[in-house]
């Protein structure tokens, strides 16, 4: 079995290459019978309308929520998670159609705008319990969003406090939305829920493992087959030569 990685747009290929590097085959989803031949699936960060437009266009809404309802493993980074929401704020107008299945809402651009994107040390206990490495992981987000309330199945698995934000991201929206969000002084920016995995950030775009190793060990086939997977947490390296500038601009 391989995991699927939904290429409709963003960056698919940056998952695929993580995959690769973790020996694990991913493979680009595209049309509803694809979803057929993996076992799991990944949706990766990019811009979560221009997603749910594609998406309608190859009638990819009914396979996409089957899937996610037959418990298989699906992770959906920034767009991704925001496309897993059962509910989100802040769309453009007309809103956007959503696969749904994540019990949250989700603000789709809460951290403000592009060039309000930043890097931030994220504290991830429950992923380091699981994979080791550095108590904390180099998060990069990329015009963001973020989890506003969870249901009772949800577990958290990392947050951030507000007043952090603040002092990287001066987006006065933020302040405008502390009252809204249930978790008081910290916003939540990833989450499990049973098969559902989702990150406000892009692990794709970092050199720390981690997060996909995670995500492979929800994947019951390719645990049983590739127990020698080894997650790299070399979180310095974050983007190398790159930054967050060299990538795409989503709108
Ligand atoms: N980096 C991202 O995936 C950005 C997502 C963007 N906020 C959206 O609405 O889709």
């Amino acid at each position: 079995m391989v995991v699927g990685v939904l290429a409709l747009q963003g960056s698919f290929n940056e998952h695929i290459a993580v995959l690769k590097r973790l020996g694990v085959k991913g493979v680009e989803v595209r049309k509803p019978e694809q979803l057929l031949n993996v076992s799991s699936l990944i949706i990766p960060g990019g811009e979560s309308t221009t997603m749910a437009k594609l998406a309608e266009l190859h009638n990819l809404f009914p396979a996409l929520r089957e899937f996610v309802q037959m418990g298989k493993p699906v992770w959906g980074t920034c767009a991704g998670l925001i496309f897993l929401a059962n509910k989100a704020t802040g769309q453009k107008t007309g809103g956007q159609k959503l696969i749904g299945g994540l019990d949250c809402t989700v603000h789709r651009n809460f951290f403000g705008s592009q060039i309000q994107s930043f890097e931030t040390e994220l504290p991830i206990p429950q992923v380091v319990a699981e994979e080791g490495g550095p108590p904390s992981f180099r998060a990069v987000f990329i015009r963001a969003p973020a989890i506003l309330d969870v249901g009772p199945d949800v577990e958290v698995l990392a947050d951030i406090p507000l007043s952090a934000i603040e002092t990287i991201n001066s987006n006065p929206a933020i302040q405008k939305e502390e009252d809204s969000t249930e978790s008081g002084k910290k916003v939540i920016v990833a989450v499990k829920q049973g098969n559902l995995l989702a990150t406000a950030f892009h692990p794709e775009l970092t050199a720390d493992t981690r997060w996909h190793s995670y995500f492979l060990k929800m994947v019951p086939e390719i645990e049983e087959g590739t127990s020698d997977i080894v997650s790299t947490s070399t979180s310095n390296l974050s983007f190398g030569a790159r930054s967050i500038i060299d990538f795409p601009i989503y709108q």
